[in-house]
């Protein structure tokens, strides 16, 4: 056996254990994330569920369906908590964007079906 065929046995033995490590690694920290995302549908589910309730009380009040000034509010406070907690503040107002365009959504659905 050449020195370097030696070597390439050894390592391939040595990386089949670490792959082995390496995936069992892996499904340990994805249970994580599916905890997570699981618990994301639910916080954002409970969410959905007081802006419908927002929405149809500003239908009833004939309030628009959005809010800037308060939008301008979240987006600083979000800012600051993704910064603070090492999260871009870029994707946290990406997101922050996301949901309440769909939120807005809602509202004016809601305002056209009370029409
Ligand atoms: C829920 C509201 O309606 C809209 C949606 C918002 C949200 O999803 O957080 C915030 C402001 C409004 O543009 C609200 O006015 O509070």
């Amino acid at each position: 056996m050449t020195d370097a065929v030696a070597t390439a046995s050894t390592n391939g033995a040595t990386g089949d254990a670490t792959r082995a490590a390496a995936l069992e690694e892996l499904a340990g920290i994805r249970k994580s994330i599916d905890n997570i995302d699981a618990a994301l549908i639910h916080i954002l589910a409970e969410r959905f569920r007081h802006t419908q309730h927002v929405g149809k009380l500003k239908a009833d009040a004939g309030l628009p369906a959005s809010d800037p000034a308060r939008e301008e509010r979240q987006v600083a406070r979000l800012r600051q908590l993704a910064h603070d907690a090492d999260l871009d503040p870029e994707f946290a107002e990406k997101f922050l964007g996301f949901v309440i365009a769909e939120v807005i959504n809602h509202h004016e659905r809601i305002a056209a079906e009370a029409e």
